[in-house]
């Protein structure tokens, strides 16, 4: 799998302007690990200044409108993001998907409008703990990618999936190795199937209470290129302890 291994901060609805001195802390680090990709996603009102406060990590958004403008209250183009600063989005996150009720047609049209802005994309998918429970993590993970992955000029040069099992989010719970190693075995394969050749080159990053303790572990899996981390993104001292573990990775 090319590439360096891409280390992602999702802070979802958290982060006010105090948050910029961790953005800042987090960015002077990463100077320090040159052979990881570091990334954030701060809250839309953030992005801007956290784009400011930063040189050297990729600053994303959350999530997109499928359109560029036009009457949609509350909602952010992908356009604006890239005129905010923005490297990338996160696009298909469970969290979108259940409380906003996003479809996997949805999400396709959101990651091709990320693309067509000239934005990298990392899309969730993922499976919920009753879906894994009756052996149909794959096959619903196989059918949010067929869904859900873009076409556009972009794909799959400028795309990442982030394998994000739902009952593995905040709760402290993480899959087994072998399980994790499967199910990326599984999206590897689709994305191959879906993109041909290049489909061997997206990254697949894993999410899901990744913290420091079991970075590494779930890091050295073959077919993780990556995590995007919610919770301990929130501090530059527990988002770093898992940008060193991947680092140290790679020595
Ligand atoms: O949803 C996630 C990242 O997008 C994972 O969140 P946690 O790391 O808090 O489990």
């Amino acid at each position: 799998m090319a590439g360096l291994p891409y280390i992602v901060g999702n802070w979802k609805m958290n982060g006010t302007r105090a948050m910029l001195n961790e953005a800042r802390a987090i960015d002077r680090a990463a100077a320090r690990f040159p052979k990881v990709q570091v990334g954030v996603a701060p809250p839309a009102t953030l992005l801007y200044r956290v784009r400011d406060a930063v040189e050297l990590i990729g600053v994303g958004g959350q999530d997109c409108h499928a359109k560029d403008s036009g009457a949609f209250t509350g909602d952010v183009s992908a356009p604006m993001l890239k005129d905010a600063g923005a490297d990338f989005t996160i696009v298909g996150h469970s969290e979108r998907r259940e409380y906003h009720g996003e479809s996997d047609a949805d999400v396709k049209a959101k990651a091709e409008a990320a693309l067509s802005a000239g934005l990298a994309v990392i899309l969730c998918v993922g499976e919920t703990e009753s879906q894994r429970d009756a052996g149909d993590a794959e096959a619903v993970v196989g059918a949010q990618l067929e869904g859900s992955c873009p076409k556009a000029d972009g794909a799959p040069e400028k795309l990442s999936v982030a394998y994000e099992p739902v009952w593995a989010i905040g709760t402290g719970r993480v899959p087994s190795i072998e399980d994790v190693a499967a199910m990326h075995a599984s999206i590897r394969g689709k994305l191959v199937e879906l993109y041909g050749e290049g489909g061997g080159e997206v990254r697949i990053l894993y999410g899901g209470s990744v913290k420091a303790e079991n970075a590494a572990e779930l890091l050295a899996v073959p077919e993780v290129g990556g995590a995007l981390v919610g919770g301990a993104s929130l501090t530059a001292e527990s988002f770093l302890a898992i940008v060193g573990a991947a680092a140290s990775l790679g020595e």
